[in-house]
Protein backbone atom coordinates (compact mmCIF):
# COMPACT_ATOMS: atom_id res chain seq x y z
CA UNK A 1 0.00 0.00 0.00
CA UNK A 2 1.46 3.09 -1.00
CA UNK A 3 1.07 6.28 1.87
CA UNK A 4 1.62 9.81 1.20
CA UNK A 5 1.48 11.95 4.71
CA UNK A 6 0.60 15.95 4.44
CA UNK A 7 1.96 17.83 7.25
CA UNK A 8 4.93 15.84 7.03
CA UNK A 9 7.71 18.18 8.54
CA UNK A 10 5.19 18.57 11.80
CA UNK A 11 5.40 17.26 15.22
CA UNK A 12 2.85 14.14 13.86
CA UNK A 13 3.54 13.83 10.13
CA UNK A 14 7.64 13.76 11.26
CA UNK A 15 6.29 10.50 13.61
CA UNK A 16 4.03 8.97 11.09
CA UNK A 17 6.40 8.87 8.07
CA UNK A 18 8.51 7.10 10.60
CA UNK A 19 6.25 4.55 11.26
CA UNK A 20 4.94 4.35 7.87
CA UNK A 21 8.21 3.35 6.72
CA UNK A 22 9.14 0.53 9.28
CA UNK A 23 5.42 -0.60 8.58
CA UNK A 24 5.52 -4.01 7.12
CA UNK A 25 3.38 -3.80 3.60
CA UNK A 26 3.47 0.01 3.73
CA UNK A 27 5.37 2.48 1.46
CA UNK A 28 5.94 6.46 1.90
CA UNK A 29 5.89 7.48 -1.76
CA UNK A 30 5.85 11.17 -0.76
CA UNK A 31 6.14 13.38 2.61
CA UNK A 32 5.11 17.08 2.00
CA UNK A 33 4.29 20.02 4.23
CA UNK A 34 2.98 23.67 2.97
CA UNK A 35 3.50 25.13 -0.43
CA UNK A 36 5.03 21.75 -1.50
CA UNK A 37 3.95 20.18 -5.08
CA UNK A 38 1.63 17.73 -4.19
CA UNK A 39 2.09 15.88 -7.38
CA UNK A 40 4.31 13.35 -5.83
CA UNK A 41 1.28 12.10 -3.63
CA UNK A 42 -0.70 11.28 -6.94
CA UNK A 43 0.74 7.64 -6.88
CA UNK A 44 -0.76 6.73 -3.24
CA UNK A 45 -3.21 4.51 -2.24
CA UNK A 46 -3.91 6.73 1.01
CA UNK A 47 -2.84 10.21 2.21
CA UNK A 48 -2.13 10.99 5.65
CA UNK A 49 -3.02 14.16 7.09
CA UNK A 50 -1.43 16.02 10.10
CA UNK A 51 -1.72 19.74 9.05
CA UNK A 52 -3.69 22.58 10.72
CA UNK A 53 -7.28 23.47 10.81
CA UNK A 54 -6.91 25.88 7.82
CA UNK A 55 -5.12 23.55 5.97
CA UNK A 56 -6.91 20.02 6.02
CA UNK A 57 -10.59 20.87 3.86
CA UNK A 58 -8.58 21.94 0.62
CA UNK A 59 -5.97 18.77 1.36
CA UNK A 60 -9.35 16.81 1.25
CA UNK A 61 -10.68 18.35 -1.42
CA UNK A 62 -7.32 17.47 -3.85
CA UNK A 63 -7.58 13.35 -2.45
CA UNK A 64 -11.43 13.22 -3.18
CA UNK A 65 -10.14 14.60 -6.89
CA UNK A 66 -7.59 12.14 -7.25
CA UNK A 67 -9.71 9.12 -5.81
CA UNK A 68 -7.43 9.37 -3.04
CA UNK A 69 -8.19 7.47 0.52
CA UNK A 70 -7.49 9.73 3.20
CA UNK A 71 -6.84 9.58 7.39
CA UNK A 72 -6.57 12.77 8.54
CA UNK A 73 -5.73 13.08 12.26
CA UNK A 74 -6.04 16.73 11.96
CA UNK A 75 -8.63 18.47 14.38
CA UNK A 76 -10.89 21.54 13.85
CA UNK A 77 -13.72 19.53 12.86
CA UNK A 78 -17.29 20.36 13.76
CA UNK A 79 -20.41 18.37 12.87
CA UNK A 80 -21.14 20.77 9.75
CA UNK A 81 -16.97 20.28 8.40
CA UNK A 82 -17.73 16.62 8.91
CA UNK A 83 -20.74 16.64 6.64
CA UNK A 84 -18.75 18.85 4.19
CA UNK A 85 -16.30 15.80 4.25
CA UNK A 86 -18.76 13.54 3.52
CA UNK A 87 -19.87 15.31 0.84
CA UNK A 88 -16.69 15.81 -0.97
CA UNK A 89 -16.06 12.00 -0.88
CA UNK A 90 -19.50 11.19 -2.71
CA UNK A 91 -19.09 10.22 -6.01
CA UNK A 92 -15.16 10.12 -5.77
CA UNK A 93 -14.31 6.34 -5.40
CA UNK A 94 -12.75 6.96 -2.38
CA UNK A 95 -12.68 7.05 1.73
CA UNK A 96 -11.93 8.85 4.38
CA UNK A 97 -11.45 8.43 8.20
CA UNK A 98 -11.40 11.22 10.23
CA UNK A 99 -10.22 10.86 13.98
CA UNK A 100 -9.60 13.34 16.62
CA UNK A 101 -7.22 10.73 18.90
CA UNK A 102 -5.99 8.12 16.90
CA UNK A 103 -4.27 6.03 20.74
CA UNK A 104 -6.06 3.30 22.12
CA UNK A 105 -6.33 4.76 25.63
CA UNK A 106 -7.88 8.29 24.53
CA UNK A 107 -10.76 5.83 22.67
CA UNK A 108 -11.60 4.07 25.68
CA UNK A 109 -11.02 6.93 27.94
CA UNK A 110 -14.70 8.53 25.81
CA UNK A 111 -16.12 5.47 25.48
CA UNK A 112 -15.98 5.24 29.39
CA UNK A 113 -16.94 8.92 29.83
CA UNK A 114 -19.41 8.64 27.53
CA UNK A 115 -21.04 5.63 29.41
CA UNK A 116 -20.67 6.94 32.85
CA UNK A 117 -22.15 10.53 31.34
CA UNK A 118 -25.52 9.15 31.65
CA UNK A 119 -25.27 8.37 35.84
CA UNK A 120 -23.87 12.06 37.24
CA UNK A 121 -25.74 15.37 37.24
CA UNK A 122 -22.34 17.08 36.77
CA UNK A 123 -19.39 16.83 34.24
CA UNK A 124 -16.48 19.07 33.09
CA UNK A 125 -13.82 18.53 30.75
CA UNK A 126 -10.11 19.64 31.31
CA UNK A 127 -7.55 19.08 28.59
CA UNK A 128 -4.00 19.91 29.49
CA UNK A 129 -1.62 20.32 26.25
CA UNK A 130 1.81 21.58 25.40
CA UNK A 131 1.29 25.45 24.39
CA UNK A 132 2.54 25.14 20.52
CA UNK A 133 -1.41 23.58 20.01
CA UNK A 134 -3.15 26.16 17.84
CA UNK A 135 -6.59 24.57 18.48
CA UNK A 136 -9.05 24.85 21.84
CA UNK A 137 -10.97 23.17 22.90
CA UNK A 138 -8.65 20.08 21.66
CA UNK A 139 -10.22 17.85 19.21
CA UNK A 140 -10.95 14.91 21.74
CA UNK A 141 -12.38 17.45 24.31
CA UNK A 142 -14.97 18.48 22.14
CA UNK A 143 -15.50 15.35 20.18
CA UNK A 144 -15.80 14.01 24.14
CA UNK A 145 -17.98 16.55 24.92
CA UNK A 146 -20.33 16.05 22.34
CA UNK A 147 -20.55 12.77 23.01
CA UNK A 148 -21.32 13.31 26.41
CA UNK A 149 -23.85 15.76 25.63
CA UNK A 150 -25.94 12.99 23.26
CA UNK A 151 -25.25 10.06 25.67
CA UNK A 152 -27.30 12.89 28.39
CA UNK A 153 -29.99 13.79 25.86
CA UNK A 154 -30.86 9.69 25.41
CA UNK A 155 -30.68 9.67 29.47
CA UNK A 156 -33.46 12.82 29.96
CA UNK A 157 -31.31 14.56 31.97
CA UNK A 158 -31.31 18.13 32.14
CA UNK A 159 -28.39 21.16 31.89
CA UNK A 160 -25.62 20.75 34.10
CA UNK A 161 -26.15 22.61 37.47
CA UNK A 162 -24.55 26.02 37.10
CA UNK A 163 -25.60 28.85 39.36
CA UNK A 164 -22.46 31.30 38.05
CA UNK A 165 -24.26 34.58 36.16
CA UNK A 166 -20.96 36.76 36.89
CA UNK A 167 -18.35 35.09 34.58
CA UNK A 168 -14.94 36.47 33.39
CA UNK A 169 -14.62 33.52 31.46
CA UNK A 170 -13.55 31.18 34.00
CA UNK A 171 -15.92 28.79 32.85
CA UNK A 172 -14.10 27.47 29.79
CA UNK A 173 -15.64 26.94 26.78
CA UNK A 174 -19.15 25.48 26.01
CA UNK A 175 -19.40 22.48 24.05
CA UNK A 176 -23.28 21.21 23.42
CA UNK A 177 -23.77 22.13 27.32
CA UNK A 178 -20.45 20.77 28.26
CA UNK A 179 -17.91 22.46 29.81
CA UNK A 180 -14.69 22.60 28.36
CA UNK A 181 -11.07 23.86 29.88
CA UNK A 182 -8.06 24.08 28.16
CA UNK A 183 -4.36 24.42 29.82
CA UNK A 184 -1.64 24.75 27.68
CA UNK A 185 2.06 24.43 29.54
CA UNK A 186 5.47 23.53 28.65
CA UNK A 187 6.87 20.51 29.60
CA UNK A 188 3.09 18.87 28.82
CA UNK A 189 2.29 17.26 25.62
CA UNK A 190 -1.35 15.86 25.86
CA UNK A 191 -3.79 15.30 28.91
CA UNK A 192 -7.57 14.54 29.35
CA UNK A 193 -9.35 14.44 32.84
CA UNK A 194 -13.43 14.21 32.68
CA UNK A 195 -14.81 14.79 35.91
CA UNK A 196 -17.80 13.52 37.12
CA UNK A 197 -20.15 14.67 40.20
CA UNK A 198 -23.38 13.55 41.82
CA UNK A 199 -24.44 14.51 45.24
CA UNK A 200 -21.34 12.96 47.74
CA UNK A 201 -18.98 11.24 44.96
CA UNK A 202 -16.89 11.59 42.23
CA UNK A 203 -15.50 9.84 39.35
CA UNK A 204 -12.33 11.30 37.45
CA UNK A 205 -11.48 9.42 33.97
CA UNK A 206 -7.62 10.69 33.01
CA UNK A 207 -6.33 10.04 30.16
CA UNK A 208 -2.35 10.88 29.63
CA UNK A 209 -0.27 10.64 26.31
CA UNK A 210 3.41 11.31 26.90
CA UNK A 211 4.61 10.80 23.49
CA UNK A 212 3.35 10.87 20.20
CA UNK A 213 4.00 7.38 19.68
CA UNK A 214 1.58 6.55 21.21
CA UNK A 215 -0.92 7.33 17.89
CA UNK A 216 1.18 5.08 15.40
CA UNK A 217 -0.79 2.11 15.64
CA UNK A 218 -3.79 3.96 15.76
CA UNK A 219 -2.93 5.46 12.72
CA UNK A 220 -1.17 2.45 10.93
CA UNK A 221 -4.45 0.69 11.55
CA UNK A 222 -6.99 3.02 9.84
CA UNK A 223 -4.39 3.08 6.75
CA UNK A 224 -4.58 -0.63 6.74
CA UNK A 225 -8.67 -0.65 6.81
CA UNK A 226 -9.26 3.11 5.33
CA UNK A 227 -10.12 1.02 1.47
CA UNK A 228 -12.71 -1.23 3.36
CA UNK A 229 -14.50 1.60 4.84
CA UNK A 230 -17.24 3.24 2.38
CA UNK A 231 -17.55 7.20 2.49
CA UNK A 232 -16.89 8.76 5.79
CA UNK A 233 -15.78 7.12 8.61
CA UNK A 234 -15.74 9.35 12.27
CA UNK A 235 -13.04 7.85 14.92
CA UNK A 236 -11.49 4.01 14.88
CA UNK A 237 -13.29 3.04 17.35
CA UNK A 238 -15.16 0.42 15.09
CA UNK A 239 -11.92 -0.70 13.44
CA UNK A 240 -10.26 -1.27 16.58
CA UNK A 241 -13.50 -3.00 18.29
CA UNK A 242 -14.02 -0.39 21.12
CA UNK A 243 -17.50 -0.25 21.82
CA UNK A 244 -18.76 -3.00 19.93
N1 LIG B 1 -5.78 12.65 15.82
C1 LIG B 1 -4.77 12.50 16.66
O1 LIG B 1 -4.58 11.42 17.29
C2 LIG B 1 -3.82 13.64 16.86
C3 LIG B 1 -4.08 14.81 16.23
N2 LIG B 1 -3.21 15.85 16.32
C4 LIG B 1 -3.54 17.00 15.51
O2 LIG B 1 -2.71 16.96 14.34
C5 LIG B 1 -2.51 18.28 13.86
C6 LIG B 1 -1.02 18.51 13.69
O3 LIG B 1 -0.40 18.55 14.95
P1 LIG B 1 1.17 18.78 15.07
O4 LIG B 1 1.91 17.80 14.23
O5 LIG B 1 1.47 18.88 16.51
O6 LIG B 1 1.30 20.24 14.41
P2 LIG B 1 2.58 20.88 13.69
O7 LIG B 1 2.33 22.36 13.67
O8 LIG B 1 3.84 20.37 14.29
O9 LIG B 1 2.50 20.31 12.20
C7 LIG B 1 1.62 20.74 11.21
C8 LIG B 1 2.40 20.70 9.91
O10 LIG B 1 1.48 20.89 8.83
C9 LIG B 1 2.12 21.72 7.88
N3 LIG B 1 1.14 22.28 6.96
C10 LIG B 1 0.39 23.41 7.11
N4 LIG B 1 -0.38 23.57 6.01
C11 LIG B 1 -0.12 22.53 5.18
C12 LIG B 1 -0.62 22.14 3.91
N5 LIG B 1 -1.54 22.87 3.25
N6 LIG B 1 -0.14 21.00 3.34
C13 LIG B 1 0.79 20.25 3.96
N7 LIG B 1 1.31 20.58 5.18
C14 LIG B 1 0.84 21.70 5.77
C15 LIG B 1 2.90 22.74 8.72
O11 LIG B 1 3.90 23.39 7.98
C16 LIG B 1 3.45 21.82 9.80
O12 LIG B 1 4.71 21.28 9.43
C17 LIG B 1 -3.20 19.20 14.86
O13 LIG B 1 -4.50 19.52 14.38
C18 LIG B 1 -3.30 18.35 16.11
O14 LIG B 1 -4.34 18.72 16.95
C19 LIG B 1 -2.08 15.77 17.07
C20 LIG B 1 -1.79 14.62 17.76
C21 LIG B 1 -2.63 13.46 17.70
O1 LIG C 1 -2.22 18.98 19.13
C1 LIG C 1 -1.95 17.95 19.80
O2 LIG C 1 -0.83 17.73 20.29
C2 LIG C 1 -3.02 16.95 19.99
N1 LIG C 1 -4.13 17.10 19.30
C3 LIG C 1 -5.24 16.23 19.32
C4 LIG C 1 -6.46 16.95 19.86
O3 LIG C 1 -6.63 18.15 19.59
O4 LIG C 1 -7.29 16.30 20.51
C5 LIG C 1 -4.95 14.92 19.98
C6 LIG C 1 -4.07 15.03 21.21
O5 LIG C 1 -4.80 15.64 22.19
C7 LIG C 1 -2.78 15.79 20.85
Amino acid sequence: MLVAVFGAKGRMGAEVCRAVSEADGLELVAALDAGEDRTPAASADVVVDFTVPDAVMENLAWCAEHGIHAVVGTTGFTPERLDAVRDLFVGSGANVIVAANFSIGALLMMHWAQEAARHYESVEIIELHHPDKVDAPSGTAATTARRIAAARADAGLGPVPDATTQDAGARGADVDGIRVHGVRLRGLFANQQVIFGNEGEGLTITHNSYTRASYMPGVLAAVRAVASRPGLTVGIEGILGIGS
